[in-house]
């Protein structure tokens, strides 16, 4: 199973509705601003449907829906935001390696540790990050 074999030791489920989430306009709005995290993001989608838009390596955003049955493992370090679609629900289970850490880091992080690993991983696969202009 995904869980054993990539160590996810922590998972809770989040219910994205005004009734069950403190801040949950505020919070919607920090998903939808472009941050990184520290480390691996990893969402599966038990109801409803959502959008993740990543960065490719021309910086353009690609919009990824995810919806019930869909697991989506974000790296570390890439840039991304999240926002609800039409459905305007989601429940997602959040999956961590140990202790689970949330904080975004708002683009820029160009210093950012996980921002470095993230681009020579690129470099080390054959892509050619463009810079943005
Ligand atoms: C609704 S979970 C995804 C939002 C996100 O990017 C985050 O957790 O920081």
């Amino acid at each position: 199973m995904i869980r054993q074999a990539r160590g996810y030791s922590y998972m809770d489920l989040l219910d994205l509705c005004p009734e069950k989430v403190e801040n949950y306009e505020q919070k919607l709005k920090n998903f939808y601003t472009e941050h990184i995290h520290a480390d691996e993001e990893i969402r599966y989608c038990l109801e409803g449907s959502g959008y993740f838009d990543v960065r490719d390596k021309a910086d353009r955003w690609i919009r990824i829906l995810i919806k019930a049955g869909d697991l989506i493992v974000l790296p570390a370090g890439i840039y991304h935001r999240f926002t609800l679609d039409t459905s305007n629900y989601i429940k997602l289970m959040r999956l961590f390696v140990g202790e689970p850490v949330w904080t975004p880091f708002n683009r820029p992080q160009e210093d950012h540790p996980a921002r470095k690993d993230y681009i020579k991983s690129v470099i080390e696969k054959g892509g050619l990050p463009v810079k943005a202009h």
